[in-house]
């Protein structure tokens, strides 16, 4: 039998019990039709393109029937919690329900991120999956950046060191759910529950086309690269 310390497999975890305030849809941002198809199944599609992902777990809020009408692969967990942390930490414990182990890796990823493509997703796991803590894709930032104080600059600040976190942000298992019940349930990603155990997450450029769909005029262009790919 193999020991699933020294072959750990990769399971992907997609938060999607968010309501998308900001997108001001009818419908949840994530089930939004983008290109022809509900945004989330994009997402599922670019994970599903990875073959070495052993299992898909899509976290959506208690009372969310949508994934009743559609044949995805993978498993729909409807324990999503009232923060992004919440559903993720919630989504963790039924993955060890269907099997995980502490030692195994988890990618987490926003079904809102309906552009990343399996060469993002493969190189954060070529980047990581030897690394003693793991880490996440992310971006430099490409702009001055700017403090603010009622509404006027402050300061002009160092952009040298700075990053866009990104995601999918890959753990192993067992550490993110021990990061995450320390950090609570208003930590903003993964790699901030870790970062606050001590840790220091990889940084894995990503790509900016890897936006995360959250304002209304994001629709339009998350359609367009869509599009532009088929
Ligand atoms: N309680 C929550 C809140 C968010 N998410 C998910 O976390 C991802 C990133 O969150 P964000 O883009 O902030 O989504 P929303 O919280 O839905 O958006 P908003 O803040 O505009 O309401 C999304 O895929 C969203 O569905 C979740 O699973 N559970
Ligand atoms: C995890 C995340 O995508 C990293 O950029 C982001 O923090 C999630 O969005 P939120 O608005 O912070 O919930």
């Amino acid at each position: 039998m193999t020991d699933p310390a020294q072959n750990p497999r990769f399971f992907a975890l997609i938060p999607c019990a968010g309501t998308g305030s900001r997108a001001n849809t009818a419908v949840p941002k994530q089930y939004q039709p983008v290109a022809g198809f509900p945004m989330v199944l994009h997402t599922l599609a670019a994970f599903a393109a990875v073959p070495r992902i052993a299992d898909l777990v899509v976290v959506v809020a208690p009372e969310d029937h949508f994934f009743e009408q559609q044949s995805a692969p993978c498993l729909i967990a409807n324990c999503g919690g009232s923060t992004r942390a919440a559903s993720v930490f919630n989504g963790l414990l039924e993955l060890f329900e269907q099997g995980a182990t502490p030692a195994d890796w988890v990618l987490v990823h926003d079904a809102a991120r309906c552009l990343v493509t399996p060469a993002q997703i493969n190189a954060l796991i070529d980047a990581c999956e030897h690394d003693e803590v793991g880490g996440l894709l992310a971006l430099k930032l490409a702009d001055t950046l700017k403090c603010e104080s009622d509404g006027r600059v402050a300061a002009t600040l160092d952009r040298s060191d700075k990053w866009l976190a990104q995601t999918p942000q890959m753990f192993r298992i067992g550490a993110l759910i021990e990061a995450l019940q320390q950090a609570g349930d208003q930590v903003t990603d993964e790699a901030g529950a870790m970062e606050a155990m001590g840790h220091r997450p990889k940084l894995v450029p990503g790509d900016a086309q890897n936006f995360k769909v959250t304002y209304p005029q994001d629709f339009a262009l998350a359609e367009i690269i869509l599009r532009s790919r088929t």
